[in-house]
């Protein structure tokens, strides 16, 4: 069994965060572990309030995690503020962490700040250089290529400007193009277009999340970062396809539809 870490936020609807990092996890057959950064007090209509963890109990979480068991690769979601991302940074350091997937999650779905404006410039220059693979959407590429996206070119051209700023791999994530989903992967040498047509459905709550920490299943399981990614893209796919209207916002992916379809599960269909 591999083990698989994420150090991300609660959602407390169980359809983004730290709750559908552990589900992909478990759907991908790796052990899932969790390091709580903040607790949001979130639904699928927005986020209505947030508590910070201490960077203090973010530390031992990690300290006592990388002591005790073998950790083949980690995910980073929501960071919130300087004290968790330093705190994240010196850890992975210290136990030169591998496979380590950034999400670089700063402003939800339904418009709330998740990262501190003021720790932007942390999160770029402390956890950019330790990821294997960093994973913005357009908005979050934008911020930190400091520059406008339109199109796919601009999409290209952003990944190139923020592989230069440390990550080995910049896969961005194009769910905010009115166009076909497609993400664009470069890994310092090569552009590769991951394309799927886009799903009519208003439920895409914790794509991201899912994603990426399906990227960092794959890792550990072995698969090369253009597989990997390739795997993940698949994944995403069907749980936005069977994805739940759950609430009476944007509902969450389905985490599970092929093990629900193998245990016979009505999921409406
Ligand atoms: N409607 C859709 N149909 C098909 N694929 C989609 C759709 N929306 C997003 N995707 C895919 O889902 C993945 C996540 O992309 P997206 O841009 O939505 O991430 P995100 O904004 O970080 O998500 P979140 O912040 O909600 O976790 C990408 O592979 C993207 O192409
Ligand atoms: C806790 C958490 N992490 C990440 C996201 C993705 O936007 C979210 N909505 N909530």
């Amino acid at each position: 069994m591999k083990n698989v870490l994420t150090i991300a936020g609660s959602d407390s609807c169980g359809g983004a965060g730290i709750q559908a990092d552990l589900k992909t996890f478990s759907a991908h057959g790796v052990f899932g572990m969790s390091v709580i950064t903040a607790v949001t007090a979130q639904n699928t209509q927005g986020v209505f309030g947030v508590q910070d963890i201490s960077g203090e109990i973010i530390s031992k979480q990690i300290q006592v995690i990388f002591e005790d068991i073998m950790v083949s690769a980690v995910k980073i979601g929501m960071v919130s503020q300087i004290e968790t991302i330093n705190a994240i940074a010196d850890e992975l350091i210290k136990y030169k962490a591998e496979n380590i997937v950034l999400d670089p999650v700063m402003v939800s779905k339904s418009g709330f700040h998740l990262l501190k404006k003021d720790a932007k410039e942390a999160l770029i220059n402390r956890l950019l250089p330790l990821a294997k693979i960093i994973t913005p959407n357009i908005p979050e590429a934008e911020v930190i290529a400091n520059m406008k996206i339109r199109d796919i070119s601009d999409m290209e051209k952003a990944a190139e400007i923020i592989s230069g700023m440390g990550p080995r791999n910049v896969l961005i994530k194009g769910g905010h193009l009115e166009i076909d989903a497609i993400d664009v992967l470069y890994d310092g040498k090569n552009m590769k277009h991951f394309e799927t047509e886009r799903i009519q459905t208003n439920n895409t709550h914790g794509t991201g999340c899912t994603l990426s920490s399906a990227i960092a299943s794959n890792l550990a399981l072995g698969y090369t970062i253009y597989d990997a990614v390739k795997l993940a893209k698949e994944y995403i796919t069907v749980a936005i396809r069977h994805s739940f209207p759950i609430g009476k916002g944007v509902g969450p992916v389905n985490h599970f539809y092929s093990l629900y379809k193998r245990a016979g599960v009505n999921i409406g269909e």
